[in-house]
């Protein structure tokens, strides 16, 4: 795999995503990070990003409901190159009626080497990262040969 590689500026785009039994713990982890958010440009599901800006005061831009097509926006804003991280702290649980949406999203995100947090711990990681604070080269998958040998 070849890559190329894109400065991404200091502050980052952020993508925020919980199923409904995971909303508690995004609603702790961005206040435990609120400090580190606020330094970034948020986007979100239309559920997790209202709950988000209700109880942190976080400005949130928010997509469609999950279920309604907010995965696959944001699907699409990673494919277009327009996100840095996507915190998805999706329901190891219960399957969803928009199941196939929830992997799109994430196979996406690993076609286009988006870092994925899936858990606090991770995301712990993640947003504490000295690179979230920095400008830096961002290795972003050049499918050109692939493109050429179908
Ligand atoms: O279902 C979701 C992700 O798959 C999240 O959607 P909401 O943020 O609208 O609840």
């Amino acid at each position: 795999m070849e890559y190329i590689f894109k400065a991404l500026p200091a502050s980052k785009r952020v993508a925020l995503v919980a199923h409904d039994n995971r909303k508690k713990a995004m609603i702790q982890w961005c206040l435990r990070h609120r400090s580190l958010l606020e330094k970034h440009s948020l986007l979100a599901t239309g559920t997790t990003g209202g709950k988000i800006e209700e109880t942190t005061g976080l400005k949130v831009e928010k997509l469609l409901s999950g279920p309604l097509g907010g995965d696959q926006q944001l699907g699409a804003r990673i494919a277009e190159g327009r996100v840095d991280l996507l915190v998805f702290f999706w329901d190891p649980f219960e399957p969803m009626p928009h199941d196939p949406d929830v992997k799109a999203l994430l196979r996406i995100a690993a076609v286009w080497n988006i870092p994925v947090a899936c858990n606090s711990s991770s995301a712990d990681m993640m947003i504490q990262s000295s690179l979230m604070e920095r400008t830096f080269d961002r290795e972003v998958p050049d499918y050109q040969n692939y493109l050429e040998q179908r």
